[in-house]
């Protein structure tokens, strides 16, 4: 069986204004890689994010996710899709109220008919398995907790205990530390980067620390004006080749 995740062939994308935000992406992402996309602000990075689930839809090319072409799919192909996609989100997209442990249950929504998931219905089984994906990410005393009352790094483990909750076989992170500091930073990469290894979990995550991606990913593919100029491992990627990415040297 092939061991590929994720590949697009010739993916573009113009937005309806004119903006060429993609061009040409060609990319074949395999079970089990921690790939990080740097490049500057405005090179992409989100847009192809947010192509992979149809949440921007790609204007040229193809995606293949697990052998479904994504941009073809519609109704509930396109939502079977979108479950195997987890997201962790820049501001956490918590339900504040709730309590933690709640707000990993809603990962199981896409598994449960609409009256029970919108009634809160949630299995035992479900919320045994919520609990025990907090424990994973070192918030088992937290679980009854409200969502607002953990602190930053706190909750975007949340999130990631949400999006590990939905089952996903891709996760993508859209810049999950740019409102954490340093050491909250590195925490919650570490959580990140173990759940992703223990479940042998494919992810692609947008960050904007170099240093960062250098550290927690084995793949790091730079854009730049919506094309990839750099595709290998944190090794690979020299200070020229970053100064090229960010300032054009
Ligand atoms: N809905 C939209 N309509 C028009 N242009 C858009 C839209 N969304 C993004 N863009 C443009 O597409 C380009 C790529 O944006 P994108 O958000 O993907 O960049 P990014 O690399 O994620 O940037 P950042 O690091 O600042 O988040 C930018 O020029 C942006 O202004």
């Amino acid at each position: 069986m092939s061991d590929i995740v994720l590949q697009t062939n010739s993916l573009g994308m113009t937005f309806p204004d004119g903006t060429r935000a993609l061009n040409n992406i060609n990319l074949t992402i395999r079970k089990g890689e921690l790939v990080s996309i740097i490049g500057p602000s405005g090179a992409g990075k989100s847009t192809f994010m947010r192509s992979i689930n149809l949440l921007n839809k790609p204007t040229e090319g193809t995606i293949m996710f697990e052998g479904e072409e994504v941009c073809k799919a519609k109704g509930k192909k396109l939502r079977l899709i979108r479950r195997q996609i987890g997201m962790v989100f820049q501001h956490f997209n918590l339900i504040k109220r709730s309590p933690t442990y709640q707000n990993v249950l809603h990962g199981r929504l896409g598994y449960m008919s609409s009256f029970k998931g919108g009634l809160g219905r949630f299995s035992e089984e479900d919320t045994r398995q919520a609990l025990n994906i907090l424990r994973r990410v070192g918030l088992e005393e937290q679980a009854f907790k409200r969502a607002d009352e953990l602190s930053g790094g706190q909750q975007q483990r949340v999130g990631i205990a949400r999006a590990i909750a939905q089952s996903p076989s891709l996760l993508l992170a859209d810049e999950p530390i740019a409102s954490l500091d340093p050491s909250s930073s590195e925490n919650v990469m570490n959580y990140l980067k173990t759940v992703c290894e223990e479940d042998g979990l494919t992810s692609i995550v947008n960050l904007h620390q170099v240093d960062f991606a250098k550290k927690f990913a084995n793949r790091i593919i730079g854009i730049k004006a919506g094309e990839v100029i750099f595709d290998g491992s944190p090794k690979e990627l020299t200070d020229g080749i970053i100064n090229y990415l960010y300032y054009n040297k």
